[in-house]
């Protein structure tokens, strides 16, 4: 997805390719939640399955990491937690600062998720002067005004922006000045930002867009599968889903 000034490079400096970086989130949580279970190691074809990954792509993937499990015995869950948090960055701590303290935002202060992962919503800031001081998770709201002296006295470096659309620009441009250098974008616009600084953007509707343009699929075969004529939906070979209807929820801006 086009961000205007963005440049953004197919592999990271050392290597990893961005599909790869992309997936190793799922790795992580299947290894979680295995990790949870005292699983002491895992085959590449059980890890594949719960991270909903094909296994050849897994290997491939854990050979980025020098990873390449024991034959017959598989991979170390506990090993390659570590690995995998160490090259996404998640043995350290992130402070967090959370702009638009609406629904959405309000939503995330409190999603306990977060932390777990190593992510400390540091600060959160509305530019309503009535929410400042009230504390929503616990953590009292301060007032956009202050914007650039909260990031600097948290060392923040991630930024999470819930404002409306309009706002979401100007925020993001003055989130950058402060020293911003990764943005996660609720809003529903694309951020221009400098060389260096990246986006993801995180959008549910179109997520369920691609689920309505299968469901429309499924009908449609199901209607030719009972010999009925499909429906107009169902012949059209695509939606109205705009640009970034093949995108992840999560994805680059
Ligand atoms: N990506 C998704 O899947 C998804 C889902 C829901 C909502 N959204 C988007 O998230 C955003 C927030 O939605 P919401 O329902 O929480 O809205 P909301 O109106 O409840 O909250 C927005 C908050 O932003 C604050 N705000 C406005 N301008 C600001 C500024 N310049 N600086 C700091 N704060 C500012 C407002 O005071 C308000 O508290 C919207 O853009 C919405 O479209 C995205």
């Amino acid at each position: 997805m086009a961000t205007g000034r963005t440049h953004r490079p197919a592999t990271r400096s050392r290597g990893i390719p961005e599909a790869t970086v992309a997936r190793l989130p799922l790795y992580l949580r299947a290894l979680t939640a295995l990790s949870e279970r005292s699983v002491p190691t895992v085959s590449s074809e059980e890890l594949a399955a719960a991270a909903g990954v094909n296994s050849a792509k897994l290997r491939k993937d854990f050979s980025y990491l020098g990873s390449y499990g024991t034959r017959g015995v598989g991979y170390d869950v506990e090993y390659l937690v570590y690995q995998i948090s160490r090259e996404l960055g998640l043995t350290q701590d992130w402070p967090v600062v959370i702009v638009g303290i609406g629904n959405l935002g309000a939503a995330l202060a409190n999603y306990g998720g977060f932390a777990s992962r190593g992510f400390r919503v540091a600060a959160l800031i509305d530019a309503d002067p009535t929410m400042a001081g009230k504390p929503v998770a616990g953590i009292p709201v301060q007032h956009a005004d202050d914007l650039e002296k909260i990031i600097q006295d948290n060392g923040v470096s991630i930024g999470v922006i819930a404002t409306p659309a309009g706002a979401a620009q100007a925020v993001c441009d003055r989130l950058v000045a402060a020293g911003v250098t990764s943005i996660l974008n609720f809003a529903p616009t694309v951020l221009s930002v400098p060389e260096g600084v990246d986006v993801r953007k995180v959008d549910l509707s179109i997520e369920l867009q691609i689920l309505a343009f299968h469901e429309q699929r499924k009908a449609g075969e199901e209607a030719a599968s009972d010999g009925g004529v499909p429906t107009a939906a169902a012949r059209s070979d695509s939606t109205d889903q705009g640009p970034d209807g093949d995108m992840p929820a999560v994805m680059p801006a």
